[in-house]
């Protein structure tokens, strides 16, 4: 399986939206589209469904599924951890799309985190950068002890995809939807653990070489 850095990805990434200029939202868009696909692989039950959205673009690609799925009709809610005013602009752009699609945001906190079928976590992607604390360690916590089956996006929140360990504490995922290219850490034993099942979205992001290659040919 072909793997990637965490630079990398932000490289390719960056190539993406500034050299090629295929917006960002475009990318987000292709990635929650592929979510919601491989969550429909899976067979899980599907019928009450949280998703929780950090303040990032991984929060912002959470976001997305959670609209995607409640225009096909499922029980979904959202829920935000993070500080809203560090929040990017596209996660801003999304809950404003999902808000005009009626998505329910949970104020306050989760009264019963068994009550959820699917977990989708969207706290942390390749933008984890330090060690899970707080309010967002409680909430990986209940995310783990929750009955739900969990489908992490891009990575399982706190797990880092460098050295494939937790950094202070990361959710199990039953199942991981990765964006491009595996990152290096998914290839070890444990990233398999924290990972579980393991798809790897075509989402319009290739290695710069790829698309020169293309140029030449
Ligand atoms: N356009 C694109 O680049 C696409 C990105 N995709 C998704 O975006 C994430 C990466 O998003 P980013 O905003 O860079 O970071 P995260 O959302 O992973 O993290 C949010 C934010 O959290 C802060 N942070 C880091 N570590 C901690 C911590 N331990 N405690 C608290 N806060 C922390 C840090 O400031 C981060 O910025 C990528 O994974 C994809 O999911 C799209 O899918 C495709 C296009
Ligand atoms: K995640």
């Amino acid at each position: 399986m072909k793997t990637i850095s965490v630079s990398e990805a932000k490289a390719f990434d960056l190539y993406t939206m500034r050299d090629v200029g295929i917006p960002s939202l475009v990318l987000m868009e292709r990635a929650a589209l592929k979510s919601v696909e491989n969550l429909a692989q899976l067979n899980w039950d599907l019928t009450h469904i949280l998703v929780v959205a950090g303040s990032g673009n991984n929060g912002g690609d959470g976001i997305a599924v959670a609209r995607l799925l409640k225009i096909h009709g499922f029980n979904v809610q959202l829920l935000l951890v993070g500080n809203p005013e560090h929040a990017s602009i596209e996660r801003i752009q999304q809950l404003k799309f999902a808000n005009h699609y009626g998505v329910e945001v949970i104020q306050g906190g989760i009264p019963d985190w068994n009550a959820y079928s699917v977990i989708i976590d969207a706290i942390f992607g390749i933008g984890l950068s330090r060690p899970v604390s707080g309010n967002y360690q409680q909430v990986i916590q209940n995310i783990n002890d929750s009955t739900a089956n969990t489908l992490a996006i891009d990575v399982p929140s706190g797990f880092s995809p460098e050295t494939g360990r937790e950094l202070g504490i990361a959710v199990h995922a039953n199942a991981t939807a990765t964006f491009a290219y595996a990152k290096n850490g998914m290839d070890s034993t444990t990233g398999q653990a924290f990972c579980g099942q393991l798809f790897v979205d075509d989402i319009g992001i290739y290695d710069p070489q790829v698309i020169q290659n293309l140029q030449n040919k």
